[in-house]
């Protein structure tokens, strides 16, 4: 290449299969309109009117949502950066990037997965001198604050060895768990051993003084940065804490080689009862504020605290993004696929979320960006906090590089406070089009969104070796739990000031708009899904068909539908690495996430749309018990508890179990004509049976503690009995 000639940093690649893509979508969604024609012309046919209006509604939304999602599946594609170049262009010129993980609550997050997190930030290839990793601490817990000293030390340790080894993952824990007998290396295996001993040691101290809930007085002797406890009353209560545990202003601050470590600091903003702590949003605000005055990283990287950094080339990779003289200066942030590690064979909870991560992100990054999903993002520090910006505006990285006033750093912690206090965004626009925003459950996505309606891009980037590996639910009621504060958290979006269905017009792209439509939408979804899974299979107890019989040519739409779209959805997920067992338990866990997690958003929305319910955020479980975690390993359902998610999906399961058997009763005494005149009924009615067969297990067949409570078999029963009965006294 001649010298002069610009090499692109990052280059984008189209997806090849769009084209069976778009033909399956466009046949489908003739299928789709065939079947209202069929609806509209065929009207009280059977069942009465309210019934086909029932079924006719929700076939339009299924149409048309149909219509929707295919902006997450049109237009993939796939971006691939070039760090060798960036190393020939600006190695000793690289931009300060800021690191910013995190945590809650030490029983529900523990400190060792919080530090193992951390350490794996910290040991980046990236010069550290311009590293610094933030530990936000909304529990303000003195044991996590011990992990965090404890992790410093064992940094001295652990980065010179990483690279020296060139070891991935960096998170030791990860690290450990690995078989190395294939590692022929004499001094490798002998340095690892000594780690390790530190590491098992470190992790054992810290796991006493977790098991204990306090830190003893020795260790508060031994450190004074114990002494910002004196003012806490309770983790709702306190003074800010902020304690810069490593800089390279301190000469302490080396590793066991001499060289600088990166900075690392623990963050616990100040927390009044009578102030609203915005959650993960709140804690992203003040980390923002407060980074500014200490590091000022032009790249602001942010994970939660089960998400430990698997690949540690990765930030060079994102970097590539952002530098890339033609077009990075338009990118405000680079999401990574989430990845989980603890995700068994067949997936039972489908918390992997390949279709979303792997189909869907990078479909809305052709359409202007992926959405901000929280863990796993860079961000340019700019678009962040303020937001504008300007196509003019391209940022010289060879000149500048985030600016920090030097002040010592007793003195720098004292002032930073001020930034973590409560009071500091009154009468701001925090959490109003600047930082994180506030008032919805997924600050992640309203914030994405807000960013790329300034006229901001994002790119999704996945590289080969996973970026990032955390932990997703490995329970059915976390699984729900979790997706109920997502489909609310979308959907208030969709009423408020960053709506995509109105506010967003002609500033972010049509498709971009449809893809946040069909999250948007998710509890809405609950409704028609509901009613195709009640109706139809009640009807079966009158002998009435509600669907066109087999030989009729209006059964084809009806049959390409529903074999069309789990074909489709089949190919999807094999295509992205899937099982056919996972795609079978994936459909399953959709259907309980429309039929209950999103009933319940929606609900939930209504009320508070009145006033009746505040907003809250259920922080999701990293740990489970043992004999939890050994069901979790065989695939065997967890249910465990009595919500009344489960009563809802229990009724549902056992309504469908009741119809079926009273048409296979009636199939046998009078013979199979009643099948056949009912035969899409009735196959629809099979399946919702089948794919409820765990259910059922959890019901009547198990005896282990992860089963339904019988509590919940009675009331399912009593429940789907007094439906039946009902319906064919009434009807
Ligand atoms: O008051 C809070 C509540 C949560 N968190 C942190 O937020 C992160 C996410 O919480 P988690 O319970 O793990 O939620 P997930 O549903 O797994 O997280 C996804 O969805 C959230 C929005 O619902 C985003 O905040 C996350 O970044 C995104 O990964 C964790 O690190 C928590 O420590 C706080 O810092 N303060
Ligand atoms: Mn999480």
């Amino acid at each position: 290449m001649a010298s002069g000639e610009y090499s692109p940093l990052f280059e984008t690649k189209r997806d090849k299969a769009r084209v069976i893509r778009r033909l399956s979508a466009i046949s489908l969604f003739v299928s789709h309109c065939l079947i209202w024609v069929y609806r509209l012309n065929h009207i009280s046919e059977n069942g009465g009117r309210w019934v086909w209006f029932g079924l006719l509604a929700s076939e339009l939304w299924f149409g048309l949502y149909c219509v929707i999602t295919q902006a997450l599946r049109w237009n993939i594609v796939f971006r691939q950066p070039f760090p060798d170049r960036l190393s020939q262009r600006y190695e000793g010129r690289l931009p300060k990037v800021d690191i910013f993980v995190c945590t809650a609550d030490p029983e529900i997050e523990p400190p060792t997965m919080v530090i193992n997190t951390v350490l794996s930030m910290m040991a980046y290839d990236y010069p550290t001198e311009n590293l610094s990793v933030y530990l936000s601490d909304d529990a303000a817990s003195e044991v996590t604050f011990y992990a965090m000293l404890e992790a410093s030390d064992f940094a001295k340790h652990w980065l010179p060895f990483c690279k020296r080894f060139k070891v991935e993952p960096r998170s030791p824990a990860a690290y450990f768990r690995q078989d190395y007998s294939l590692a022929g290396d004499a001094n490798l295996l002998m340095q690892l051993a000594h780690v390790k001993k530190l590491y098992e040691n470190m992790e054992k101290r810290i796991e006493n003084v977790a098991k204990l809930g306090r830190v003893t007085e020795e260790i508060r002797s031994n450190h004074k940065g114990f002494s910002q406890w004196k003012s806490y009353s309770s983790r709702q209560d306190h003074d800010a804490i902020i304690q810069i545990l490593l800089d390279k202003k301190d000469p302490k601050s080396k590793d066991v080689d001499g060289s600088v470590l990166p900075t690392l600091i623990y963050l616990a903003r100040e927390k009044r009862p009578q102030y609203h702590h915005n959650f993960k949003a709140g804690a992203m605000n003040s980390l923002i504020r407060v980074s500014s005055k200490i590091s000022n990283g032009d790249i602001i990287l942010n994970v939660d605290c089960d998400m430990y950094s698997n690949n540690s080339q990765s930030l060079r990779g994102a970097l590539c993004f952002f530098m890339d003289e033609e077009k990075g200066h338009e990118i405000a942030y680079v999401q990574c696929p989430q990845d989980f590690e603890n995700v068994t064979k067949n997936d039972l909870y489908g918390s992997a979320l390949s279709v979303i991560f792997l189909v869907e992100l990078p479909s809305a990054d052709g359409y202007g960006g992926p959405l901000y999903c929280g863990s796993g993002c860079f961000h340019r520090r700019e678009s962040l906090s303020v937001r504008k910006f300007s196509d003019q505006y391209k940022k010289n990285w060879k000149t500048e590089n985030g600016q920090v006033i030097e002040t010592s750093l007793d003195e720098l912690e004292e002032k930073s406070k001020a930034l973590a206090s409560c009071v500091y965004e009154e009468n701001t626009l925090w959490g109003k089009g600047m930082g994180l925003e506030y008032g919805c459950a997924v600050e992640d996505v309203i914030t994405g969104l807000s960013i790329q309606c300034q006229g901001w891009k994002s790119v999704c980037y996945n590289p080969p070796r996973k970026a990032f590996l955390g932990v997703a639910p490995s329970t059915l009621p976390q699984t729900l739990v979790q997706f109920k504060r997502w489909s609310e958290g979308d959907c208030q979006i969709l009423l408020s000031k960053y709506s995509p269905a109105w506010c967003a017009r002609g500033r972010i792209s049509i498709g971009l708009r449809m893809a946040y439509l069909t999250y948007c939408l998710w509890p809405p979804c609950s409704l028609p899904t509901l009613y195709y899974s009640i109706i139809p299979s009640l009807y079966l107890l009158k002998g009435i068909s509600l669907f066109p019989q087999m030989s009729s040519p209006w059964f084809i739409p009806f049959a390409y539908v529903t074999l069309g779209e789990s074909i489709y959805s089949l190919y999807e997920f094999l295509w992205i690495g899937g099982t056919i067992k996972g795609w079978w338990n994936d459909q399953r866990i959709w259907l309980y996430k429309k039929s209950s997690s999103f009933l319940f958003a929606l609900i939930d929305i209504m009320l508070k749309q009145i006033g009746l319910s505040d907003l809250s955020f259920k922080i999701t479980p990293k740990v489970v018990e043992e004999e939890v975690s050994q069901r979790f390993e065989k695939e065997v359902m967890e249910f465990g508890d009595s919500s009344p998610m489960f009563t809802l999906l229990a009724t549902l399961a056992m309504l469908n179990l009741f119809c079926f058997l009273v048409v296979l009763k009636d199939a046998i005494l009078s013979g199979l004509g009643v099948i056949q005149t009912m035969i899409f009924q009735v196959l629809l009615c099979g399946c919702y049976v089948l794919i409820n067969w765990p259910l059922y297990e959890g019901l009547f067949l198990r005896k282990d503690k992860g089963r339904l409570p019988s509590s919940v078999a009675v009331k399912s029963i009593a429940l789907a009995l007094s439906v039946c009965v009902l319906f064919i006294a009434l009807h």
